[in-house]
């Protein structure tokens, strides 16, 4: 209890509440012209930002930050989402840099030498896919790869992280999305994670790390993301899930990553990434209700030929939303050219008001909250957070939003995003060509 007789978590609410407010406030009594300035994304600022970051990564090899991977991944993956432009060198030169942190064995470390670890693994792929072309989809060992998935996986379900490391839903994402988008799902990949994810879902609704602990968003989001990718997402409490997402969204016009937690950018992504998951899911499985799904539908998830495929039973929801026979290979693309045709599910407007309001620093970066330094993950999240909520009320991914689903200035359009795997759409289709036949 605080002085005013607030629990500590009350008084912090109050305060962001109050920064928030003030800035709102401060906003809504300017006048138009000032207003859009101030809604403007700033482009250049934030590209500076990012390319002074990448510019001293590579070349120290011998530093010890096992964190290296994930840098590149949400600089590259930021100057993507800004149409920005990489000198080639500085191209070939993560690329090398990466290729020093991929084990032998297969999968890659934090850095050079390093243990393989599966949150490193996505960073280093999806950097080298968003990169792109030959040079860098060739360095990833796709053999030694699929090695290192199997050993990770635990014989009951989930994965591990790294030899030794822990299970949770953010290794069975990483694993899965990774094997996915190269090519690689298979049965044996996909065995029993569905039932390690459900056990995962929580009584609010939302996703926990592991059986037992408290529904995040970070994890809901991985949660939510393998099961569509393995074509068991009908098996979760879709319900329950989209009510617990809906109320995170909060006065800040932001999202808060748990329950009676603070508001926070990187949430606009795995929050309200989630729930543009869930506005594809809701076109689906198109009755009023989640649950009510058609056969139709199901198997414009699953696709029905190719070669991989994966027999599940549901459990307790609805064995009528059963897709008997799944296309490994396909789940992910064929998730995107679903039909989008419902309502949106949470408000993107104020959503995108509070990143470039709140996240956004003028000169560069953006944060957390207000009183928050920049830093690069939260650049990257609140930045595929403003994409996913861009484009959150098209129809269809590849079609460009319709001017009033973009807050501010039309030229603060960010690139399309493939929703489960977080690489620009355009990246994600050249790897789905380059790696087709393997
Ligand atoms: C792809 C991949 C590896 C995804 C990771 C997903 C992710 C962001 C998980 C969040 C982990 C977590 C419990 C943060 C809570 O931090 P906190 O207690 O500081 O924050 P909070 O107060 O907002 O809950
Ligand atoms: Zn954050």
């Amino acid at each position: 209890m605080t002085s005013e007789g607030l629990t500590v978590t009350q008084r912090d609410q109050l305060m962001v509440e109050q920064e928030v407010g003030k800035i709102y406030a401060l906003f809504s009594e300017l006048p138009p012209s000032s207003k859009s300035i101030l809604l403007e994304l700033q482009r250049d600022e934030h590209q500076e930002y990012l390319k002074r970051g990448l510019s001293i990564l590579p070349p120290s090899f011998a530093s010890l930050d096992a964190n290296r991977p994930w840098l590149c991944y949400w600089i590259l993956h930021s100057l993507a989402l800004l149409d920005g432009y990489i000198e080639p060198e500085m191209e070939d030169a993560v690329v090398d840099f990466l290729s020093h942190c991929q084990d032998p064995g297969g999968g890659y470390g934090g850095g050079p030498g390093q243990m393989p670890h599966l949150a490193t693994t996505y960073a280093a792929v999806n950097s080298l896919i968003t990169l792109g072309g030959s040079r860098s989809l060739s360095s990833i060992d796709r053999g030694a790869l699929y090695t290192f998935f199997r050993k990770m996986k635990q014989p009951i379900g989930g994965y591990r992280m790294h030899d030794g490391g822990e299970v949770d839903t953010r290794a069975c994402y990483t694993a899965i999305s990774v094997a996915s988008i190269l090519n690689l799902l298979d049965d044996e990949l996909v065995k029993d994670v569905g039932s390690y994810i459900l056990s995962c879902q929580t009584y609010e609704g939302g996703i926990a790390g592991e059986p037992g602990s408290e529904a995040h968003g970070g994890y809901t989001f991985c949660g939510l993301a393998t099961m569509i990718l393995i074509g068991e997402v009908d098996r979760l409490d879709l319900p329950r899930l989209v009510d617990w997402l809906v109320f995170r969204q909060g006065v800040e016009c932001g999202f808060q990553g748990r329950t009676n937690k603070l508001v926070d950018g990187c949430y606009s992504f795995w929050q309200g990434g989630t729930l543009t998951l869930m506005e594809s899911l809701h076109q689906l499985f198109h009755g009023d209700g989640l649950s009510d799904s058609s056969q139709s539908d199901a198997s414009e998830l699953s696709g029905d030929e190719g070669h991989a495929t994966h027999d599940h039973s549901c459990s307790s929801h609805g064995p009528e939303n059963t897709m008997a026979s799944i296309n490994l290979r396909d789940t992910s693309y064929n998730f995107i050219h679903g039909r989008r045709k419902g309502g949106p599910l949470f408000d993107s407007l104020a959503l995108q008001q509070y990143i470039l309001l709140c996240s956004q620093l003028r000169d560069g970066g953006l944060r957390d909250k207000p009183g928050k330094n920049r830093d690069f993950y939260h650049t990257c999240y609140c930045l595929s957070g403003l994409s996913a909520s861009q484009y959150s009320s098209s129809k269809d991914l590849e079609s460009a939003p319709l001017p009033q689903a973009v807050l501010g200035p039309y030229s603060n359009l960010t690139e399309p995003v493939h929703p489960l795997h977080n690489v620009l759409l355009s990246k994600y289709h050249d790897a789905r060509d380059y790696f087709a036949l393997g």
